[in-house]
């Protein structure tokens, strides 16, 4: 099925992810958002251009995304189906049951509608922190109902392709079950430690390292969001937590015994990390890696006006492009490493040029 028009309403992280996505595929991308910032920036972004549901001539759309919270999910859907908004819907909402029995509930047409949902994302929200590349080989859950029709399926596997993503179908009840474990318990898990950084002394934070760094990441996402989304889970998530809470109460319980001497207590702590290693281990790679498989440069950088200025400098001289840029400051010393991604193939010749110009790359 060709999807020629897509409209999406919600132009967040999420939607405008895909709109992106999608205008870079060739595909006409309209866009709505309650809120009119959100449209405008989208659109600023390259995104799309404004739906403009109340002319004459209005078009329908091949598909409407509803990339909104979980809990206004069916209520959309109810209004942009009452105007004829699209000729098939989907949502992206990270839980799956709720929104669908919802639906149902106020009547929606379940025929055209397949919920989904895209295992990828940040811990930032809004049009500003959309990137086109965001779902490129990663899970993109679909949960057809009975009810669906084959071709507004087809019209959801062709937008989960346009973004590059891997098409994944199962219930929406194994689904939510399944996120409990590798999405929203985790999240709470991030949390909870990062919660323990909040009153935590500033030599601790100034030691802070990578570790805290990956096992927080996703703590800093938006809490209101995030309550949705639990809230919309919550007995599958408790289940998971319940059993994380038992794994880390017998884990100080052994620490407490070894601190008092009890050398058997150690088999207690190696059996829960090596049981963790068998875990982390089943994680698929390809889905675990990062959006794009890019190269990593590595600069050492002096915490001074205009270093970085002059680094993208070295990038432009030798037509290196910058896909992207993450920054590590050294507590204390005032030297930092910038690491720039690049493509594979750029990698040695930005080292070289970096070196010769007598930077430190190690
Ligand atoms: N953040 C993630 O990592 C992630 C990943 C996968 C799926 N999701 C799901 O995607 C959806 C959107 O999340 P996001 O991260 O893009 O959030 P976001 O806050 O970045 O964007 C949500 C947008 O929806 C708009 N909105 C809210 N209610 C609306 C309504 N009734 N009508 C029109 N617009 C409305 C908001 O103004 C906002 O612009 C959620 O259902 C979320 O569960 C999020
Ligand atoms: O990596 C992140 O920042 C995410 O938010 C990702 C993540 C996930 O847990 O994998 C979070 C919730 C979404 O529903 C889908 C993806």
């Amino acid at each position: 099925m060709e999807l020629r028009t897509v409209l999406v309403v919600g132009t967040g992280l999420i939607g405008t992810s895909a709109a992106l996505a999608l205008r870079k595929r060739g595909v006409r991308v309209l866009l709505a958002d309650r809120d009119p910032g959100a449209v405008r920036l989208a659109r600023e972004l390259g995104a799309g251009e404004d739906w403009l549901p109340d002319t004459a001539e209005r078009e329908s759309a091949d598909l409407a995304i509803v990339a909104v919270p979980p809990a206004h999910v069916a209520s959309e859907l109810l209004e942009l189906q009452r105007v004829g908004a699209a000729r098939f819907y989907t949502d992206v909402a990270s839980v799956k049951a709720e929104p669908i029995h919802r639906a149902a509930q106020l009547g929606c047409d379940l025929a055209a509608y397949v919920a989904s949902h895209p295992l990828a994302g940040r811990e930032k929200s809004g049009p500003g922190a959309a990137r086109d590349d965001l779902f490129l080989g990663r899970p993109w859950a679909l949960c057809p109902t009975d009810e669906a029709d084959p071709e507004a399926k087809a019209a959801v596997l062709r937008l989960i392709e346009l973004c590059g993503a891997n098409a994944v179908e199962v219930s929406a009840i194994d689904h939510d079950r399944a996120v409990a474990v590798v999405s929203h318990a985790p999240h709470v898990a991030a949390s909870a430690v990062a919660a323990r950084l909040a009153d935590a002394t500033d030599v601790a934070l100034g030691l802070a390292g990578q570790g805290v760094r990956d096992v927080t990441r996703i703590a800093g996402s938006d809490p209101g969001l995030w309550l949705g989304i639990l809230s919309g889970n919550a007995s599958p998530v408790a289940e998971v937590l319940e059993a994380v809470a038992t794994d880390l109460a017998d884990a100080a319980t052994a620490l407490r015994a070894m601190a008092e001497g009890d050398g058997t207590a150690t088999n207690e702590i190696t059996q829960l990390l090596k049981r963790g290693v068998v875990g982390h281990d089943r994680i698929p790679g390809k889905h675990g890696g990062p959006a794009s498989s890019y190269a990593v440069v590595q600069v050492v950088i002096g915490d001074r006006p205009g270093q970085l200025a002059r680094l993208f400098q070295v990038c432009d001289e030798v037509g290196v492009n910058v896909e992207d840029v993450r920054l590590e400051h050294a507590p204390g010393l005032p030297l930092g490493i910038a690491e720039l991604s690049v493509e594979p193939d750029a990698a040695t010749t930005l080292t070289q040029a970096l070196r010769e110009r007598g930077w430190q790359v190690p």
